[in-house]
Protein backbone atom coordinates (compact mmCIF):
# COMPACT_ATOMS: atom_id res chain seq x y z
CA UNK A 1 0.00 0.00 0.00
CA UNK A 2 0.87 3.65 -0.95
CA UNK A 3 0.61 4.88 3.00
CA UNK A 4 3.96 6.03 2.84
CA UNK A 5 3.60 8.71 -0.02
CA UNK A 6 4.62 11.73 1.87
CA UNK A 7 2.82 14.02 -0.70
CA UNK A 8 -0.29 12.48 -0.44
CA UNK A 9 -1.80 15.27 1.62
CA UNK A 10 0.40 18.11 1.04
CA UNK A 11 -0.53 21.40 -0.41
CA UNK A 12 2.29 20.85 -3.09
CA UNK A 13 -0.38 19.26 -5.07
CA UNK A 14 -2.86 21.63 -5.14
CA UNK A 15 -0.34 24.26 -6.09
CA UNK A 16 1.05 22.36 -8.64
CA UNK A 17 -2.44 20.65 -10.17
CA UNK A 18 -4.99 23.10 -9.47
CA UNK A 19 -8.31 22.47 -10.31
CA UNK A 20 -6.85 19.35 -11.98
CA UNK A 21 -6.16 17.77 -8.73
CA UNK A 22 -9.65 15.58 -8.38
CA UNK A 23 -8.65 14.14 -11.89
CA UNK A 24 -5.49 13.33 -10.47
CA UNK A 25 -6.09 11.93 -7.63
CA UNK A 26 -8.46 9.63 -9.15
CA UNK A 27 -5.74 8.46 -11.41
CA UNK A 28 -3.67 8.19 -8.67
CA UNK A 29 -6.40 5.94 -6.48
CA UNK A 30 -6.31 3.36 -9.94
CA UNK A 31 -2.27 3.17 -10.14
CA UNK A 32 -2.19 2.50 -6.25
CA UNK A 33 -4.70 -0.32 -6.40
CA UNK A 34 -3.91 -1.65 -9.87
CA UNK A 35 -0.35 -0.31 -11.07
CA UNK A 36 2.02 -2.50 -10.11
CA UNK A 37 -0.31 -6.11 -10.82
CA UNK A 38 -0.48 -4.91 -14.25
CA UNK A 39 2.99 -4.03 -14.84
CA UNK A 40 2.11 -0.29 -15.29
CA UNK A 41 5.13 0.66 -12.02
CA UNK A 42 7.75 -1.00 -10.58
CA UNK A 43 6.90 -2.52 -6.77
CA UNK A 44 9.72 0.32 -5.22
CA UNK A 45 7.80 3.39 -7.01
CA UNK A 46 4.44 2.35 -4.94
CA UNK A 47 5.27 5.13 -2.50
CA UNK A 48 6.76 7.67 -4.40
CA UNK A 49 3.97 7.45 -7.01
CA UNK A 50 3.09 11.41 -6.81
CA UNK A 51 6.53 12.58 -7.15
CA UNK A 52 8.33 10.02 -9.38
CA UNK A 53 5.41 9.74 -11.79
CA UNK A 54 2.32 12.28 -11.72
CA UNK A 55 4.33 15.78 -10.69
CA UNK A 56 7.59 14.59 -12.93
CA UNK A 57 5.05 14.32 -15.57
CA UNK A 58 3.31 17.38 -14.70
CA UNK A 59 6.67 19.55 -15.41
CA UNK A 60 6.13 19.11 -19.31
CA UNK A 61 2.83 21.16 -18.67
CA UNK A 62 3.96 25.10 -18.59
CA UNK A 63 6.16 23.87 -22.13
CA UNK A 64 3.05 22.79 -23.35
CA UNK A 65 1.46 26.33 -22.62
CA UNK A 66 4.25 27.91 -24.52
CA UNK A 67 4.23 26.40 -27.58
CA UNK A 68 0.82 26.90 -27.58
CA UNK A 69 1.45 30.76 -27.23
CA UNK A 70 1.83 31.06 -31.11
CA UNK A 71 0.13 28.13 -32.22
CA UNK A 72 -3.11 27.71 -34.16
CA UNK A 73 -4.08 24.25 -32.51
CA UNK A 74 -3.18 23.13 -29.14
CA UNK A 75 -2.84 19.55 -29.75
CA UNK A 76 -0.50 16.90 -28.34
CA UNK A 77 0.38 13.05 -28.74
CA UNK A 78 1.98 11.47 -26.54
CA UNK A 79 4.30 8.91 -28.24
CA UNK A 80 4.82 5.77 -25.68
CA UNK A 81 2.30 6.54 -23.11
CA UNK A 82 2.58 3.36 -21.15
CA UNK A 83 0.79 3.88 -17.63
CA UNK A 84 -0.04 7.34 -19.10
CA UNK A 85 2.91 9.67 -18.26
CA UNK A 86 3.29 12.11 -18.77
CA UNK A 87 -0.09 12.55 -21.13
CA UNK A 88 -2.78 11.52 -19.04
CA UNK A 89 -0.93 13.97 -15.95
CA UNK A 90 -0.82 16.69 -18.73
CA UNK A 91 -4.76 15.96 -20.28
CA UNK A 92 -5.73 16.83 -17.14
CA UNK A 93 -4.02 20.16 -16.17
CA UNK A 94 -4.85 21.12 -19.89
CA UNK A 95 -8.25 20.43 -20.80
CA UNK A 96 -8.52 23.07 -23.86
CA UNK A 97 -6.17 21.13 -25.42
CA UNK A 98 -6.91 17.61 -27.38
CA UNK A 99 -4.44 14.91 -26.67
CA UNK A 100 -3.90 11.80 -28.66
CA UNK A 101 -1.88 8.96 -26.51
CA UNK A 102 -0.01 6.32 -28.56
CA UNK A 103 0.67 3.26 -27.36
CA UNK A 104 1.54 0.09 -29.18
CA UNK A 105 0.79 -2.64 -26.05
CA UNK A 106 -3.08 -3.48 -25.98
CA UNK A 107 -3.15 -4.57 -22.14
CA UNK A 108 -1.73 -0.62 -21.91
CA UNK A 109 -4.30 0.68 -24.22
CA UNK A 110 -6.86 -0.79 -22.17
CA UNK A 111 -5.29 0.34 -18.81
CA UNK A 112 -5.32 4.09 -20.79
CA UNK A 113 -9.09 3.72 -21.82
CA UNK A 114 -9.76 2.69 -17.99
CA UNK A 115 -8.28 5.85 -16.76
CA UNK A 116 -9.66 8.23 -19.23
CA UNK A 117 -13.05 7.12 -18.18
CA UNK A 118 -11.93 7.30 -14.10
CA UNK A 119 -10.55 10.63 -14.69
CA UNK A 120 -13.66 11.63 -17.17
CA UNK A 121 -11.24 13.14 -19.31
CA UNK A 122 -13.40 14.25 -22.84
CA UNK A 123 -10.19 15.67 -24.31
CA UNK A 124 -8.49 12.46 -24.75
CA UNK A 125 -8.25 9.45 -27.07
CA UNK A 126 -5.71 6.40 -27.24
CA UNK A 127 -4.33 4.84 -30.72
CA UNK A 128 -2.74 1.60 -30.76
CA UNK A 129 -0.28 2.04 -33.00
CA UNK A 130 3.94 2.16 -32.85
CA UNK A 131 5.23 5.96 -33.37
CA UNK A 132 6.27 4.40 -36.96
CA UNK A 133 2.78 3.62 -37.68
CA UNK A 134 1.33 6.81 -36.60
CA UNK A 135 4.02 8.82 -39.13
CA UNK A 136 3.16 6.43 -41.81
CA UNK A 137 -0.52 7.11 -41.17
CA UNK A 138 0.31 11.37 -41.80
CA UNK A 139 2.54 9.91 -44.81
CA UNK A 140 -0.79 8.62 -46.23
CA UNK A 141 -2.86 11.83 -45.28
CA UNK A 142 -0.77 13.50 -47.20
CA UNK A 143 -1.09 11.44 -50.31
CA UNK A 144 2.68 9.93 -49.72
CA UNK A 145 3.73 6.53 -49.74
CA UNK A 146 4.35 5.24 -46.51
CA UNK A 147 7.52 2.80 -45.54
CA UNK A 148 5.70 1.30 -42.83
CA UNK A 149 2.15 -0.72 -43.26
CA UNK A 150 -0.43 1.37 -41.46
CA UNK A 151 -3.53 -0.47 -39.80
CA UNK A 152 -6.97 1.41 -40.98
CA UNK A 153 -7.82 2.54 -37.45
CA UNK A 154 -4.38 4.21 -37.25
CA UNK A 155 -5.03 6.11 -40.57
CA UNK A 156 -8.11 6.87 -39.13
CA UNK A 157 -7.28 8.22 -36.17
CA UNK A 158 -3.99 10.37 -37.19
CA UNK A 159 -4.52 12.36 -40.05
CA UNK A 160 -3.24 15.99 -38.67
CA UNK A 161 0.34 16.48 -37.04
CA UNK A 162 0.63 18.07 -33.59
CA UNK A 163 1.59 20.75 -32.15
CA UNK A 164 3.32 19.15 -29.56
CA UNK A 165 4.26 15.62 -29.39
CA UNK A 166 5.73 14.18 -25.85
CA UNK A 167 7.25 11.57 -24.51
CA UNK A 168 8.65 9.72 -21.55
CA UNK A 169 11.65 6.97 -20.68
CA UNK A 170 10.62 5.61 -24.41
CA UNK A 171 13.98 5.58 -26.28
CA UNK A 172 17.44 7.55 -26.68
CA UNK A 173 17.59 10.51 -28.81
CA UNK A 174 19.10 9.26 -31.71
CA UNK A 175 16.33 6.69 -31.75
CA UNK A 176 13.32 9.46 -31.21
CA UNK A 177 14.06 12.02 -33.00
CA UNK A 178 12.92 9.92 -36.07
CA UNK A 179 9.89 8.36 -33.85
CA UNK A 180 8.77 11.88 -33.12
CA UNK A 181 9.62 15.41 -34.93
CA UNK A 182 7.69 13.93 -38.31
CA UNK A 183 4.50 13.45 -36.13
CA UNK A 184 5.14 17.48 -34.71
CA UNK A 185 3.62 20.25 -37.11
CA UNK A 186 5.65 22.91 -38.81
CA UNK A 187 5.74 25.42 -35.97
CA UNK A 188 5.24 22.90 -33.61
CA UNK A 189 7.71 21.30 -30.91
CA UNK A 190 9.29 17.76 -29.33
CA UNK A 191 8.57 18.56 -25.75
CA UNK A 192 10.27 14.94 -24.02
CA UNK A 193 10.98 14.46 -20.36
CA UNK A 194 14.60 13.02 -20.07
CA UNK A 195 17.24 12.77 -17.29
CA UNK A 196 20.40 13.36 -16.51
CA UNK A 197 22.08 12.72 -19.60
CA UNK A 198 19.56 15.23 -21.80
CA UNK A 199 22.31 17.08 -23.07
CA UNK A 200 24.53 13.98 -23.87
CA UNK A 201 21.56 12.43 -25.78
CA UNK A 202 20.84 15.62 -27.79
CA UNK A 203 24.31 15.98 -28.71
CA UNK A 204 24.97 12.19 -29.68
CA UNK A 205 21.96 12.78 -31.51
CA UNK A 206 22.53 16.30 -33.86
CA UNK A 207 22.61 14.81 -36.78
CA UNK A 208 19.42 12.45 -36.32
CA UNK A 209 17.48 15.45 -35.00
CA UNK A 210 19.02 17.59 -37.88
CA UNK A 211 17.80 14.61 -40.71
CA UNK A 212 13.69 15.04 -39.73
CA UNK A 213 13.95 18.71 -39.66
CA UNK A 214 14.28 19.15 -36.04
CA UNK A 215 16.19 22.45 -35.07
CA UNK A 216 17.10 24.29 -31.50
CA UNK A 217 17.51 21.21 -29.93
CA UNK A 218 17.73 22.16 -26.37
CA UNK A 219 18.28 20.68 -22.75
CA UNK A 220 15.83 22.84 -19.73
CA UNK A 221 15.65 22.33 -16.07
CA UNK A 222 11.97 21.82 -15.25
CA UNK A 223 11.06 22.48 -11.66
CA UNK A 224 9.01 19.74 -10.18
CA UNK A 225 7.17 21.41 -6.92
CA UNK A 226 8.93 23.71 -4.29
CA UNK A 227 11.52 21.53 -2.37
CA UNK A 228 11.46 18.68 -5.02
CA UNK A 229 14.32 18.26 -7.20
CA UNK A 230 14.05 19.54 -10.97
CA UNK A 231 14.00 17.22 -14.04
CA UNK A 232 14.74 17.93 -17.15
CA UNK A 233 13.10 18.84 -20.51
CA UNK A 234 14.28 18.21 -24.05
CA UNK A 235 12.67 20.81 -26.35
CA UNK A 236 13.50 20.31 -30.46
CA UNK A 237 11.63 22.95 -32.81
CA UNK A 238 10.31 21.91 -35.99
CA UNK A 239 12.01 23.49 -38.94
CA UNK A 240 9.70 26.76 -39.80
CA UNK A 241 8.70 27.29 -36.27
CA UNK A 242 9.81 30.53 -34.24
CA UNK A 243 13.35 30.82 -32.96
CA UNK A 244 13.74 30.41 -28.74
C1 LIG B 1 9.39 2.39 -20.46
S1 LIG B 1 7.78 2.59 -21.08
C2 LIG B 1 7.46 4.28 -20.63
C3 LIG B 1 5.99 4.54 -20.48
C4 LIG B 1 5.64 5.94 -20.04
N1 LIG B 1 5.93 6.92 -21.06
C5 LIG B 1 6.32 6.30 -18.74
O1 LIG B 1 7.15 7.20 -18.72
O2 LIG B 1 6.02 5.66 -17.73
C6 LIG B 1 8.00 2.71 -22.83
C7 LIG B 1 6.71 2.66 -23.60
O3 LIG B 1 6.98 2.90 -24.97
C8 LIG B 1 6.21 2.02 -25.74
N2 LIG B 1 6.88 1.84 -27.05
C9 LIG B 1 7.88 0.98 -27.36
N3 LIG B 1 8.19 1.08 -28.66
C10 LIG B 1 7.37 2.02 -29.20
C11 LIG B 1 7.20 2.56 -30.50
N4 LIG B 1 7.94 2.14 -31.53
N5 LIG B 1 6.26 3.50 -30.67
C12 LIG B 1 5.49 3.94 -29.63
N6 LIG B 1 5.62 3.45 -28.37
C13 LIG B 1 6.54 2.51 -28.16
C14 LIG B 1 6.12 0.76 -24.90
O4 LIG B 1 5.03 -0.08 -25.26
C15 LIG B 1 6.00 1.32 -23.50
O5 LIG B 1 4.66 1.51 -23.12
Amino acid sequence: MAEDDELRDSALLADVFGPALPKLQAFYAKLEAEGEERGLIGPRDQNILWERHLLNSAAVVPFMRQAFDHAQFKTVADVGSGGGFPGLVAAAMLPEARFTLIEPMERRCVWLNECIETMELNNTVVVRARAEEAIGALELAHGRKSKTPVPAEVTESIRHPFTVVTCRAVAPMTKLAAWTMPLVATGGELIALKGRSAQTEIDKASKQIAKVDGVHPCVVEAPVADGLEPTHVVIVSKRGSKRR
